[in-house]
């Protein structure tokens, strides 16, 4: 067992105040229904990676909406790999968003120069009625494709489910997608109707998006796009002008589409649960993206379980995922309104005008779950704000973190940064899934640094190279599914025969989930540690381990260190892989050989000699994807030789040039004296 893995393992939180009564009374259902005897969580997820009726039994407890009821769970699929689940029921995705028609909260928009608008569920629908009548007039009929680039806003949630009521796909881009990585991803998916926000305002600076909207629609039109759909100025609501729109091929302003309007009311088709809702992409930085296509019933059933059973969401609650358009937790917000719950759309940055502001927002809105970032929890604890000391947050229950893992140290730290009673989640999954594999469990204690449990219905275990579990004994391994669930994608588009979902997932472990996260469980908790992704993985002399390791240990060194980059370096001279460590410093700060020596010394005393880098760099940039996932392995190919091409994910394309220079690196460290430390064996 790796116990330096869980030496930092303290409990910090116990449920209280209700936390995990919904968890409770799930499994209280399902041992009256079964005359069963499920005692915690562990006995409730055992019984839910069993028996496939758990998703019959999630179904009737979540209330989904259908118009034809299931009467059988699972049946072979067009992939041996992708069943389909619930056959003969029809249902509609919309329709359970949009269940709730009174004039409660739906959504909160929220512009970063201040502008807050709420909308009731009545209203919301009302829209949502308008702009599907207008799409069918249009022209739109299932399985079209509707795409936009948007901000997190209200015109967002319109679209998306004015699209689903009529059984189209969604698939949506943030604004700040440049006009590459838009094509890489919509001309492998054709869309009928591209919403483009015209406008975008962010950090304090207002961009025009005109130019881009040209050139991505004089690439798409010939493709079959038939209308883009511009959407006003978010700031001042100044439509485009005529001489502006002659540029733009088939384009039309989005209130001039919405005349088409016949008032009819609105419809929800009625379709099978795999019927295609959603398009996601794969964050790969080179190559095309993968356009990974999700079911309407899949990201239902996944997202409302994960909202309701672990944030504990009911019609009081609001939930604020501080999220663009792109990332799969936009989806999965979505469903707190299925659950009666207000969401927070936020157009901006965090940052502006000031962070102390936009940390009194989430206060002054009555949030009780906030999602966030690592990133964002560790910036705003360097620069040394505690946000208990701006406001009261006297409605904040659930502080959700994601997107990369949380440190034990960030743990410590955001455990009592807000509210001490304040339940903090760390779970993890992916846009492969629009779900999680491992996320909280409000019943059980938290552990600093660990994710509680595995996700209901998911069985997530861990697999060493040959295949074999070593969960119980503690060692790190591959993170797999070993069982079907319902938010398997139904596919990838434009790949009938599943070869190219098969090379993303399944042939490391034939007919076994790879999802490509390393991890390693803790015996003594049953809580689960994500330590990097898996082709990250640092091997220098034979020992195995992730980055999110050195990431902990960085995390003391914040009050200098900006942001820190691990990767491995192999060289085709040497046979053993060195551990490269680049740190961005703070403005004013500059990496010296003390410094050097105090990182290491910190990473000798945390891990082991063998963790210690053989050298330490600063850098200028680190690069990361546009969903904020920092980018090791093309790093990694290039300081070991490999040119890379990156593609349109990620967001700071630019900083990958600063790596090239590492292959020579001895001449590097030599210029920049820094010095070479030999791994410890
Ligand atoms: C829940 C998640 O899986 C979020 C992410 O890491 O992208």
């Amino acid at each position: 067992m790796n116990s330096h893995l869980f030496a930092q393992s303290r409990k910090i939180w116990e449920p209280q105040n209700g936390h995990g009564s919904r968890l409770d009374s799930l499994r209280l259902m399902i041992n009256r229904k079964h005359g069963l005897n499920l005692k915690d969580y562990h006995d409730l997820h055992k019984y839910s990676v069993e028996d496939y009726t758990f998703w019959q039994d999630l179904w009737e407890y979540l209330g989904i909406i259908y118009s034809v009821p299931p009467t059988s769970i699972i049946q072979p699929g067009r992939l041996p790999e992708i069943p389909t689940w619930f056959p003969d029921a029809r249902l509609n995705y919309a329709e359970n968003i949009l269940a709730r028609n009174d004039d409660g909260i739906a959504v909160t928009a929220a512009r970063e120069w201040g502008l807050v608008q709420h909308y009731s569920f009545r209203q919301l629908r009302g829209h949502v009625r308008q702009m599907a009548a207008a799409m069918r007039m249009h022209g739109l009929k299932a399985g079209d494709r509707v795409a936009a680039v948007i901000t997190n806003s209200f015109n967002a949630v319109v679209i998306a489910l004015a699209t689903s009521s009529i059984g189209a796909i969604y698939t949506s881009t943030a604004t700040d997608m440049g006009t590459q990585g838009i094509l890489d991803r919509y001309r492998q998916i054709q869309p009928t109707l591209l919403f483009f926000d015209t406008e975008v305002v962010y950090a304090g600076k207002t961009l025009t998006l005109l130019p881009k909207i040209a050139e991505v629609a004089k690439d798409l039109v010939p493709r079959g796009l038939k209308h883009v759909i511009l959407l006003p100025s978010t700031k001042t609501g100044r439509d485009v002008q005529q001489d502006e729109l002659e540029k733009i091929p088939n384009s039309i302003l989005s209130s001039e589409f919405l005349k088409a309007d016949d008032a009819r009311p609105l419809q929800f088709e009625q379709l099978p649960f795999n019927q295609p809702l959603f398009i996601l992409y794969s964050s790969g930085t080179s190559g095309p993206p993968k356009c990974i296509v999700h079911g309407q019933g899949g990201v239902l059933m996944q997202n409302k379980k994960e909202i309701a059973l672990v944030y504990g969401c009911t019609s009081d609650d609001c939930y604020f995922q501080y999220t663009t358009t792109g990332w799969m937790m936009w989806p999965l917000m979505l469903s707190t309104m299925a659950l009666g719950g207000r969401i927070i759309v936020y157009d901006g940055s965090p940052f502006q005008p000031s962070v102390e502001f936009f940390l009194k927002f989430v206060s002054d809105q009555g949030v009780t779950i906030f999602g966030t970032s690592p990133r964002f929890l560790t910036e705003v604890q360097a620069r040394g704000i505690l946000p208990s000391h701006l406001a009261s947050y006297p409605s904040l229950r659930v502080l959700m973190s994601t997107g990369a893992p949380l440190t034990p140290p960030m743990f410590d730290w955001s455990q009592l940064a807000f509210r001490k009673d304040v339940y903090l989640t760390s779970p993890s999954g992916g846009t492969d899934i629009c779900s999680s594999f491992i996320t909280g469990a409000p019943s059980l204690p938290v552990y600093a640094g660990e994710t509680q449990g595995k996700s209901l219905g998911m069985k997530t275990q861990i697999f060493d190279p040959a295949g074999k579990d070593v969960e119980a004994s503690g060692q790190p391994g591959e993170l797999v599914c070993t069982r079907p669930h319902v938010s398997l994608p139904v596919g990838f588009w434009r790949d009938d025969d599943g070869t190219k979902l098969r090379a993303a997932y399944f042939d490391t472990y034939p007919g076994v989930w790879r999802q490509g996260d390393f991890i390693v469980g803790n015996p003594e908790t049953k809580g689960l540690i994500i330590l990097g992704r898996s082709d990250g993985v640092l091997n220098p002399s034979g020992v195995r381990f992730g980055s999110a390791e050195i990431y902990t240990v960085m995390d003391h060194f914040t009050n200098t260190i900006d942001d820190s980059l691990c990767v491995g370096q192999r060289r085709a001279s040497d046979p053993d892989e060195r551990v490269l460590l680049f740190v961005k410093m703070r403005p004013g700060h500059r990496l010296d050989a003390e410094l050097a020596g105090k990182i290491r010394a910190a990473i000798r005393a945390a891990l082991s000699p063998r963790h210690v880098p053989a050298y330490i760099f600063e850098t200028g940039d680190i690069p990361y994807t546009v969903n904020n996932k920092k980018i090791e392995i093309a790093v990694k190919q290039i300081v070991s030789g490999l040119n890379i091409k990156p593609s349109g994910t990620v967001a700071n394309p630019e900083s990958l040039q600063l790596y090239y220079k590492y292959r020579d690196i001895e001449s590097v460290a030599q210029k920049e004296g820094v010095n070479h430390v030999k791994a410890k064996l």
